[in-house]
C-alpha cells in the first residue's frame, strides 16, 4: 500500500505539471523529466514478476496497465491510436499513419521482469528509488526502461501534435521472461489473422558497448540481427529409495552430480567462423590499432587466434559456441532417506551454426549415461539473420539515429544477440527483426540484467527517450532524413 501511495503521489506531480501547460516549454519540460518525476520510478515500483508461463503476478500486471494509460493520457486517447489488451496483460498499439502507402513498422518492449530477492541489493529492487542520478531497481535495463522510453517519445510527440505518416505497431508483452506464449505469441497470430506484413521491428537485445573487448577503448553500437536459439532440458535419475543407514554404491544424486559436471567441463564446439560475428569482427576492425587491425581483417589466417582468445572470457565465449548452463538441482525430502529421483534443469543456448537436434545429440553423448533420462521442456533453433546492408531499412534507420543521438559512436556493427527476445515469435510477418536498446552497456551492467543491483541512469534513460522520439520522425522521413525536432 505504501507502494501505491508514492506512485500516486508522483503521478499528482506529473499531472500538474501537464495541466500547468508545462509540456509546452522546453526548458521546463526537460526539468520535470530530469529533476521531479521520471515515469520510468512509478514503472519500477510495480512488480510484474514473472516465475514461469502459469505463475504470473497478474494483480501487478493489472495494475502496471492502469498505469501506463494513467501516465499517458494522451497516447490512449489519440483518435489515430488503437488499444488493445491481448491475452489479459500485453498491450498491443496500433498508430494509424496518414500515409497508408507506407509498410508499417514495430517497436516492442515488455513488463514483465525476473524475480529480484532483497539479498544483495544496495536498493530494494522494487522501490524504484532514485539515488545519485540513477534509478534503481528490477526492469530498469531489462526492460521496462524501453517500454517506458517508447510511449513517453510518442506521448511527447503527440502533445506536439505530430501526426506520424508511418503506421506503426507497439507490442508490449507480459511475459516475455517466461516464453512469450501468453502476450507476443498471441499479438503475433493477430496481427497474421489481419493479413499485416511488417517493413521491420525493432526489440530490446544489444547495445552500445564499452569495455567488453580488451584494448578496444571506443565503445560501439552492435543491432542484433539474430539470436540464439535454446533448450531447457531436464535430466532426471530414478534409483530404488532406502534406509541412508545403508547407501548404495551410486544414488540418483551421485549420478546426476556426475552427468551435469560432465556437462559443465565438456565445453561445445567452438563455432567460430559461422554466423553474423564474422561480420562484427570485420566490420570492427578499423576500430583496433595495430596490430588488432589486421588480424581481425584477415580472420581467414588469423581465424583460430581470434576464437581461442575469445572463449578465455565468460561473454565472448558465448559468442562462439553453444553454452549449456545449469540452472536449477533437485532432490531429497529427507536428511536419512535415500531419495528415489534427482532432477536437474540445463539452460542451453544454441550458436547460430548450430540446431536443437545436433545439441541435443552432443549433450547425449556427453552425459553418456542411459540411467540419465532427458525430457526437453521448450527448444528453439537459432533464428534468422535479418539484412543489415544498404536497403535494410530498419538497420538503416538505427544507424541512423545512432549516429544522431550519439554522435560519438563512431561504430555500428551487426551482431547476435546472446539472449532471447519476444521478437522471435514475429518471423511470420517480417524478415528484419533488429534487437537494439539506445543504452550504454558495460560489463558491469550487463552482470546486473537477471543479477543484483540494476540500475539505469537518469540521462540514459532520457537519452533512450529521445532516442526513439527521433527514431520515429525518422521512419517517417523520405530517404535523406528530413528537419524534425531533435529536441525534447
Ligand atoms: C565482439 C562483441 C562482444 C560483445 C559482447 C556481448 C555483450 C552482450 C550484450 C548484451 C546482451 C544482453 C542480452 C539482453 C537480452 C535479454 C533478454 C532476456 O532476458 N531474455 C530472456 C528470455 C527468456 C525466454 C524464456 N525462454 C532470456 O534470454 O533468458
Ligand atoms: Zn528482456
Ligand atoms: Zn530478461
Amino acid at each position: 500500500m505504501k507502494r501505491r501511495s508514492a506512485a500516486l503521489e508522483i503521478l499528482n506531480l506529473k499531472e500538474l505539471s501537464v495541466h500547468r501547460g508545462l509540456w509546452e516549454n522546453q526548458w521546463l519540460l526537460s526539468s520535470v523529466i530530469s529533476h521531479l518525476y521520471t515515469p520510468l520510478t512509478g514503472a519500477i515500483r510495480i512488480p510484474t514478476v514473472s516465475f514461469s508461463p502459469e505463475n504470473v503476478n497478474a494483480t501487478a500486471l493489472a495494475e502496471f496497465g492502469e498505469y501506463i494509460r494513467t501516465v499517458f493520457p494522451t497516447v490512449f486517447k489519440t483518435s489515430f491510436i488503437r488499444h488493445e489488451v491481448i491475452g489479459e496483460y500485453s498491450h498491443l498499439l496500433t498508430v494509424r499513419g496518414s500515409d497508408p502507402s507506407l509498410q508499417p513498422y514495430m517497436l516492442m518492449a515488455h513488463s514483465d521482469v525476473v524475480p529480484a530477492p532483497d539479498e544483495g541489493w544496495e536498493v530494494p529492487p522494487f522501490s524504484g528509488l532514485e539515488r545519485d542520478g540513477f534509478i534503481h531497481g528490477r526492469g530498469t535495463l531489462d526492460n521496462k526502461n524501453s517500454l517506458m522510453a517508447i510511449l513517453q517519445a510518442l506521448e511527447l510527440l503527440l502533445n506536439r501534435n505530430y501526426i506520424p505518416r508511418r503506421s506503426f505497431f507497439i507490442a508490449l508483452g507480459h511475459d516475455e521472461e517466461v516464453s512469450g506464449q501468453n502476450g507476443a505469441q498471441k499479438i503475433s497470430a493477430l496481427l497474421q489473422a489481419r493479413d499485416i506484413k511488417l517493413a521491420f521491428i525493432v526489440d530490446e537485445g544489444n547495445f552500445i558497448l564499452d569495455g567488453f573487448i580488451p584494448h578496444l577503448k571506443k565503445p560501439f553500437a552492435m543491432i542484433a540481427v539474430s539470436e540464439k536459439g535454446s533448450i531447457n532440458l531436464r535430466l532426471e535419475v530414478n534409483m530404488t529409495p532406502g534406509h541412508s543407514s545403508a547407501p548404495p554404491k551410486e544414488t540418483s544424486i551421485g549420478i546426476l552430480a556426475a552427468a551435469v559436471s560432465r556437462l559443465e567441463q565438456t565445453p561445445m564446439p567452438n563455432m567460430f567462423g559461422s554466423g553474423p560475428l564474422k561480420m562484427t569482427l570485420q566490420e570492427l576492425a578499423h576500430e583496433f590499432s595495430f596490430p588488432a587491425n589486421i588480424i581481425l581483417s584477415n580472420l581467414w589466417l588469423f581465424g583460430p587466434l581470434v576464437s581461442r582468445l575469445m572463449e578465455r572470457n565468460y561473454i565472448t565465449n558465448a559468442l562462439v559456441r553453444t553454452t549449456t548452463a545449469l540452472t536449477m538441482f533437485n532432490a531429497g525430502v529427507k536428511v536419512n532417506v535415500i531419495p528415489p529421483v534427482a532432477q536437474a534443469i540445463i539452460n542451453i543456448r544454441i550458436h547460430p551454426a548450430q540446431t536443437v537436434q545436433e545439441v541435443l545429440d552432443l549433450v547425449k553423448n556427453i552425459v553418456a549415461d542411459n540411467r540419465v533420462q532427458f525430457h526437453v521442456l521448450t527448444a528453439f533453433d537459432p533464428l534468422p539473420v535479418s539484412p543489415s546492408d544498404h536497403q535494410a531499412l530498419g538497420y538503416q534507420l538505427l544507424r541512423q539515429t545512432i549516429q544522431s543521438i550519439f554522435p560519438e559512436v563512431s561504430t555500428v556493427v551487426p551482431g547476435i544477440c546472446i539472449g532471447n527476445t519476444d521478437s522471435r515469435h514475429y518471423t511470420n510477418l517480417t524478415t528484419s527483426i533488429y534487437r537494439f536498446n539506445p543504452l550504454y552497456l558495460h560489463p558491469q551492467s550487463f552482470r546486473s540484467i537477471h543479477g543484483i543491483n540494476e540500475k539505469i541512469s537518469v540521462p540514459a534513460y532520457e537519452t533512450q527517450v529521445k532516442f526513439i522520439f527521433e527514431f520515429i520522425q525518422n521512419a517517417d522521413a523520405d530517404q535523406e532524413p528530413a528537419p524534425h525536432q531533435h529536441e525534447l
